[in-house]
């Protein structure tokens, strides 16, 4: 089917929308009036530029306050209709969107707005063009995809026809499947938007926060199915309003928005499908980018957190450290991609290898996703694993155990097993941090490409600012975003620090998070120390035994519980750019992060960083 988008959804001038609609692989446009007016262009060179872009104006929209006005309102209106119908002849297109009137004398009356479309159908055609009529789901006497369609069937002219918006059907909860009954030839135009469930204003709520399919909490999905249904095949429109995304680069934007439309297609069938999304197995390993200088002070806290040398790569100068099925590696090339990431970011996770059912399949996927691939020059009798970038510029690997990539450890390192170690027994997520702007887009990466579910999003309280955590986890991968808005934050400092997005904390799982601590002292593991107020409340919020209480704050470890079971959390001291490690203990079902310790653990973390001779409570 071919794809969309509204001027209205990106930042910049009109070409700059452009350019960025027509790199992110969109067939179409809608021209939202203001980007017009705004513009210093004819009509026909609008018309001219969309077109050398390969693109087309599938809409021009919107259309106010029409239907059912008193004269001499109404002669108004058509005059003002028929203006618009010369302007759309000029630009090149043949569609016009009529919103639902929130006009304050507008009569209602469903057969007197049938008559007025009836009407400006004749208009319509003395022009060449086409009207739809779509429900604002604020509108004075329409607001509901089935009245507009009532509207529409009684019009009964072939130049007037429906319009939908999954938001103005999706946010009033009416019920997708009503739009199963309707012609798909009568419907002329379908716009879609996600949303955040968060109970507003319903005009505010549009204005303001729609996002991209996916992105939200609307059920799009079911509102496409039903949609097709119908036998509808006319383009699928993105129509986003959102405060960010018109502040934000419109090459990401409209990247994201084709990404996300890709996906919704695939997910409905409305395209032939694209490999599937890959349930992750797996972290297998992770790699620092780091200089000869740097490297002993990382590999000093990878000891000190159990994990012990065990292997180097055949040929290049990166180190294998190993604990329980974890594998950390270290690379102090001078050359190459780890090199251009160590210079870019600082000493930072520059590679992430996820083990799935098959690496080639899921790289497929990902790139016609629109992740970039990530290709290097391959070193004969060395694997060629296929890799994407990701958070930050850094890359993903794709690794499965299906194929000749199961052999890395043997064919590209020579490793030795992991030595006893302090328990660690692999990664349980990563926290990547980044600009607030970033993490939508960076959420819908994973969940469309690996089939990632989002756990709510939370506030967590910065001393200095708030910093907004969202949860992902496909399969044996959990990565926690962290979005930073505020700069004086632990992650805005971080982002500072490191010149951009990337992983600031690595957790890693153990299964006796006492013993580990216990293990770790001997490796000279300095703990974040986390103070007695804590203990005393999480004591008192839980009702934990006094034993219990003792053993938390004797090692330093947090706690948390959920309805499925208990989490402990230890803390490194973090490094001075911010960068931590975190070793957490899962029991039962527990499936969250600890966000409700988040604020003491970076208070603790901030006091830690604080210079010597500065104040540390
Ligand atoms: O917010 C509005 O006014 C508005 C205008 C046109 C649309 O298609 C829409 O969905 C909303
Ligand atoms: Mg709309």
């Amino acid at each position: 089917m071919r794809t969309s988008i509204a001027t209205v959804t990106l930042s910049g001038t009109l070409p700059t929308k452009l350019a960025a609609i027509a790199a992110a692989g969109f067939d179409g446009i809608e021209i939202f009036e203001q980007d017009f007016l705004a513009s210093d262009f004819t009509p026909e060179e609008v018309g001219r530029m969309v077109r050398d872009h390969g693109l087309e104006i599938t809409l021009f929209q919107p259309f106010r306050d029409f239907e059912a006005l008193p004269e001499p309102h109404r002669a108004r209106a058509f005059a003002r209709a028929e203006r618009k119908f010369e302007l759309m002849n000029q630009l090149g297109t043949d569609l016009m969107l009529v919103c639902s009137s929130v006009h304050p004398q507008a009569q209602g009356g469903i057969d007197r707005m049938a008559q007025d479309f009836s009407d400006l159908g004749d208009l319509a055609e003395r022009h060449g063009v086409r009207v739809g009529y779509e429900a604002l789901c604020w509108g004075r006497h329409v607001f509901d995809h089935r009245d507009a369609w009532e509207v529409v069937r009684r019009a009964d002219h072939p130049r007037i026809g429906l319009i939908l918006d999954s938001f103005h059907t999706l946010s009033r909860g009416l019920d997708p499947e009503t739009i199963r009954a309707i012609p798909g030839d009568r419907i002329f135009f379908v716009q879609l938007a996600d949303a955040p469930a968060i109970p507003m204003d319903l005009l505010y709520w549009s204005r303001h926060f729609r996002n991209m399919p996916g992105e939200g909490d609307l059920d799009v999905a079911a509102f496409l199915r039903a949609v097709l249904a119908t036998g509808y095949d006319g383009p699928l429109s993105l129509e986003i309003f959102n405060d960010q995304f018109r502040a934000g680069l419109p090459r990401m934007v409209a990247q994201d928005g084709h990404r996300s439309l890709i996906a919704l297609m695939d997910q409905v069938g409305a395209t032939p499908p694209l490999p599937p999304p890959a349930p992750v197995e797996r972290v297998e390993f992770i790699e620092f980018a780091t200089s000869p200088d740097e490297a002993p002070a990382l590999e000093g806290l990878l000891t000190s957190i159990g994990f012990d040398r065990a292997g180097r790569h055949v040929t290049k100068p990166v180190s294998l450290w190993r604990q329980g099925a974890m594998n950390v590696l270290v690379n102090t090339d001078a050359t190459g991609f780890a090199h251009s990431s160590f210079v870019a970011h600082g000493t930072t996770v520059s590679e992430i290898a996820l083990m799935v059912p098959d690496a080639r399949s899921a790289h497929a996927r990902a790139t016609a996703l629109l992740a970039q691939p990530h290709e290097q020059p391959a070193t004969p009798g060395q694997l060629s694993i296929p890799a994407i970038r990701g958070v930050g510029g850094s890359v993903i690997r794709l690794l499965d155990g299906a194929s000749d990539l199961s052999r890395i450890w043997e064919v590209d390192f020579r490793a030795d097993p992991p030595g006893a170690g302090a328990g660690i027994t692999g990664i349980d997520h990563l926290g990547q941090t980044m600009a607030y702007d970033e993490m939508l887009s960076w959420s819908l990466f994973y969940t469309a490409i690996f089939a990632g579910e989002k756990a709510p999003m939370v506030d967590v309280a910065d001393p200095d600012g708030l910093v907004r955590s969202q949860a992902i986890r496909a399969g044996g991968l959990r990565v926690t975003l962290n979005g930073a808005e505020a700069r004086h934050t632990l992650a805005g400092r971080f982002i500072e620090d490191s010149f951009g997005a990337s992983v600031q904390h690595v957790a890693f799982a153990s299964d006796d998070i006492f013993a580990t601590a216990r293990a770790l002292e001997g490796r000279g593991f300095r703990p974040l120390r986390i103070g007695a107020n804590y203990y005393r409340d999480a004591q008192a919020r839980f009702g934990l035994d006094d034993a219990l209480t003792a053993r938390l704050q004797a090692a330093n470890v947090m706690y948390d519980e959920d309805a499925e079971g208990r989490f402990f959390q230890l803390y490194s001291e973090p490094r001075a750019d911010g960068f931590f490690f975190e070793i957490v203990q899962r029991q039962g079902g527990y499936a969250g992060y600890g966000a409700p310790n988040a604020p003491f653990r970076i208070a603790a973390q901030k006091r830690a960083a604080r210079p010597a001779g500065m104040p540390r409570r």
